[in-house]
């Protein structure tokens, strides 16, 4: 198993290209299953998870084609098979996003259920819900879930009890093709999701409300192909940011967006990273020293869960206190350990954390069980007083591209040690 091995205490300095964002991608590639023709997805960012997407798309009958020289991904044909397996919806929970589509246009699904990973219990009954309101018939038997419908799916208006960005983004696929008026209220409003409906918008469908809260959809007979670009990825460009500040650097995020950040750009200004917006990217520089701040994570656009943990390497070396709620997942902490052995002072006590910045981290062998409690560890090995080295890089691979290269290129002392 690859390691990655970081010596500390380079600042980094220069651009750093932002790719497209994996929690957008995912999504966009189940749209292939809602028509035959073609679906064409540029700016894709080569990633493990894409490639177990794909894979399953493949399952299901799609030809896939992802270059990665030109990063695109091409979706064509139709789907003959309807089972997503146990093996890769367990590996990749997107995998769940098959099962509105192939419900809308088929009628039938028969999909894992996904079960928990490190950072939770993480369940899907608001989509297996949302799906029934539009008449499946919904049955869990042998840990799948196993789904279908006589006939189309019909609109239905769907609140949803709590914000989710999974259910939202199935109903919202399912709906295309419903017959009649759908209505998603309390939908998710993050970014991903208004990618993923001009994307639809562009394969025919009919939806109002993008970017709010509610979301009203017009169900079409059918939906023809598109070729549509991957939305930048604004949790890759905020670790960027978060591992520039941390050794007082001064990185251009490629291509990255200010308004993506959401809550995100006022606690990083607050903690004394300067953000600023330029015609080919935000441009990330800490201005003196990091300051300690209170951070809440919450739907978009609050601070999104998937910065906590780069955030707290970052408030692993401020000045004074900070107070991290992470109020999405109950188990999202596991960065908590690992960065205490390198010398981070936190407290973690139920779904909070407080961190009392020290003025030294040391390097350490370490070890994450997810995707961005891994990369916070670079981040703090970044800052870290000799070397630090992150085992179980195949989380990091699940969404972070050549991650090791992207820092070398602006500075990193970084380096892949192939397992
Ligand atoms: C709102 C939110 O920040 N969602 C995050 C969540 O999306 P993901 O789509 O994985 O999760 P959801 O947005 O669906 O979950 C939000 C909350 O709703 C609960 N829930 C969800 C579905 C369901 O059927 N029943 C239910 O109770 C979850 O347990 C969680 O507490 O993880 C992704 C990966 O880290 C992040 O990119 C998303 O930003
Ligand atoms: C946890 C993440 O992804 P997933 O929902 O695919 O597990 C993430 O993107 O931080």
């Amino acid at each position: 198993m690859d390691r990655i091995r970081i010596r500390g205490g380079r600042r980094l300095n220069g651009r750093i290209a932002v790719g497209g964002a994996k929690n957008a991608a995912l999504p966009l590639m189940a749209t292939g299953l809602l028509t035959h023709e073609n679906v064409v997805l540029t700016n894709a960012p080569a990633l493990s998870d894409i490639a177990t997407m794909g894979g399953l798309l493949a399952q299901h009958g799609l030809r896939v084609e992802h270059d990665t020289a030109s990063r695109r991904i091409s979706l064509d044909g139709a789907a003959t098979d309807f089972e997503a397996p146990y093996d890769l919806v367990r590996k990749m929970r997107a995998s769940v996003l098959v099962l509105g589509p192939l419900l809308a246009r088929y009628g039938e699904a028969r999909v894992s259920l996904p079960g928990g990973c490190a950072i939770g219990t993480r369940p899907v009954d608001l989509h297996l819900k949302g799906l029934e309101q539009m008449g499946a018939v919904i049955e869990l038997d042998a840990g799948y879930i196993n789904a279908h419908v006589d006939g189309r799916l019909k609109g239905a208006r769907i609140l949803f009890t709590q914000v989710s960005v999974g259910a939202t983004e199935n109903l919202l696929m399912a709906a295309t093709l419903a017959d009649g008026t759908s209505e998603l209220i309390n939908a998710a409003r993050e970014p991903e999701i208004a990618d993923l409906a001009h994307c639809l918008i562009s394969m025919g469908a009919r939806i109002e409300g993008v970017g709010t809260d509610r979301l009203v959809i017009q169900g079409v007979d059918s939906l023809h192909g598109t070729t549509h670009p991957i939305l930048p990825d604004r949790i890759e460009a905020g670790t960027f940011a978060c591992a520039g500040a941390i050794t007082g650097g001064e990185l251009l995020l490629e291509g990255m967006k200010l308004e993506l950040f959401g809550a995100c750009t006022r606690s990083l200004r607050e903690a004394g990273v300067e953000l600023v917006q330029q015609e080919d990217g935000v441009l990330a520089r800490r201005l003196n020293g990091l300051h300690g701040v209170d951070v809440m994570t919450e739907p978009f656009p609050g601070f999104a869960t998937d910065m906590q943990a780069q955030f707290m390497a970052l408030m692993a070396v401020a000045e004074g206190a900070s107070m991290i709620t992470e109020t999405i997942f109950e188990n999202r902490f596991m960065h908590v350990p690992e960065l205490t052995r390198m010398g981070a002072r936190i407290n973690a006590h139920g779904s909070s954390a407080i961190v009392r910045g020290v003025s030294r981290l040391s390097g350490a062998p370490v070890m994450a069980t997810d995707l961005r409690a891994s990369v916070s560890l670079i981040i703090a090995g970044l800052a870290a007083e000799g070397d630090t080295v992150v085992n179980r890089v195949y989380h990091l691979d699940r969404g972070y591209e050549r991650v090791e290269q992207k820092l070398a290129g602006v500075g990193a002392e970084i380096e892949r040690l192939p397992g």
